[in-house]
C-alpha cells in the first residue's frame, strides 16, 4: 500500500493544511504513488485534463504549451492529470510521454483502449491509469483489460454510462469508476447530463469502488461543488479548466461554493 503523504508528488497532505510540495525535479522517487491513492488522498480531488481540442475541434490550448498547463494544474493542487491521446481531440502518444517528463503526478491515459498491448504501451509512455470505456468493450474484454492493467500496476479508470455497464466491472474495489456525463458514442459532442451522475451514484458505490468519479461536461466550480457534496470522491474536468484563466481560482471557487452549500 502506498503511503498517502506524497510529499514528492506535489500533493497536499490529507486532513492538514501542510503543503508538502517538492519542486525539486531531481528528487523524484522511483516508487510513484498510485493514481487511485493520489486521488483518494487529495483535498481537491479533481483530475485535471490536458486536451488539445474539444469534441467539436475547437482549440483548447489557446497558444499555451502543455508544460504551462501542467504547471498551472500543479499550482492548483491537482492530485492527478488526465492526458487525452485520442486523435479526435488532437492528442497523440507523444503528448503523454511529454507530460510524463514534466510532472511526477500520476497520469491517466484517455484514449480508446481495446487491446492488451495498448496497456503495456500506456505504461511505457508514463501512464499510471488507463481509461477503459464500458460502452465500447464486451464483458470478456473488460475483464481481460482490467486484470492486465492491475497486473501492470496501473489503476483501471472505468467509464460507464448505465447501471447495466456497472455490473460488468470486475475488481471494482481496485478501480476508479467514473460516470461519463457525455456520450462517447456520439464522440462527446452533446451537452453533459449531470443528472446521469447523480442517478448512478448509489449503484457506483455499490460496486465497492473506493472512488466514484463524475467525468465530462462539468461546466464550472458550482457544478463541481454540487457533485462533490452529493458524494463523488473525485471529478474529471477538461474543457472548463482549460477555458478558465486560472485553475487555482477555479479550485478556490469550488471550495467557496462547498462552504456556501454547507451553510444552507
Ligand atoms: O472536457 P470535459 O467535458 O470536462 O470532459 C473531459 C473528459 O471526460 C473527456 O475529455 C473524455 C471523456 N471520455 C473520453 C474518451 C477519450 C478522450 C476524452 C474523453
Amino acid at each position: 500500500m502506498t503511503t498517502r503523504n506524497t510529499s514528492t508528488h506535489g500533493t497536499t497532505t490529507h486532513g492538514t493544511s501542510t503543503t508538502t510540495r517538492s519542486t525539486s525535479r531531481t528528487s523524484r522517487t522511483r516508487t510513484k504513488v498510485s493514481f487511485l491513492d493520489a486521488l483518494l488522498a487529495s483535498p481537491t480531488p479533481v483530475v485535471m485534463e490536458v486536451k488539445r481540442r474539444d469534441a467539436h475541434g475547437y482549440d483548447l490550448l489557446g497558444g499555451r504549451t502543455p508544460a504551462a498547463i501542467v504547471a498551472a494544474y500543479e499550482r492548483a493542487g491537482a492530485p492527478c492529470i488526465s492526458v487525452v491521446t485520442g486523435r479526435w481531440f488532437g492528442g497523440s502518444p507523444a503528448l503523454l510521454r511529454d507530460v510524463a517528463a514534466m510532472t511526477d503526478l500520476p497520469l491517466l491515459q484517455k484514449d480508446f483502449i481495446t487491446r492488451k498491448d495498448q496497456i503495456r504501451t500506456a505504461k511505457e509512455l508514463g501512464a499510471s491509469a488507463v481509461l477503459l470505456t464500458a460502452a465500447l468493450l464486451p464483458e470478456s474484454s473488460m475483464r481481460t483489460l482490467v486484470t492486465e492493467a492491475l497486473l501492470a500496476g496501473l489503476t483501471p479508470f472505468v467509464e460507464v454510462t448505465t447501471e447495466a455497464e456497472l455490473e460488468l466491472v470486475p475488481h471494482a474495489s481496485r478501480c476508479v469508476i467514473a460516470v461519463n456525463n457525455k456520450d462517447i458514442k456520439t464522440r462527446e459532442r452533446g451537452a453533459g447530463d449531470l443528472g446521469r451522475s447523480l442517478d448512478l451514484l448509489p449503484a457506483v458505490r455499490a460496486t465497492g469502488t473506493p472512488c466514484p468519479v463524475s467525468a465530462s461536461g462539468i461546466d464550472g466550480p458550482a457544478t463541481a461543488a454540487n457533485l462533490l457534496d452529493a458524494g463523488f470522491g473525485g471529478l474529471l474536468v477538461g474543457t472548463s479548466l482549460l477555458r478558465t484563466g486560472s485553475p487555482v481560482a477555479w479550485v478556490d471557487a469550488v471550495a467557496a461554493a462547498r462552504k456556501g452549500l454547507a451553510l444552507r
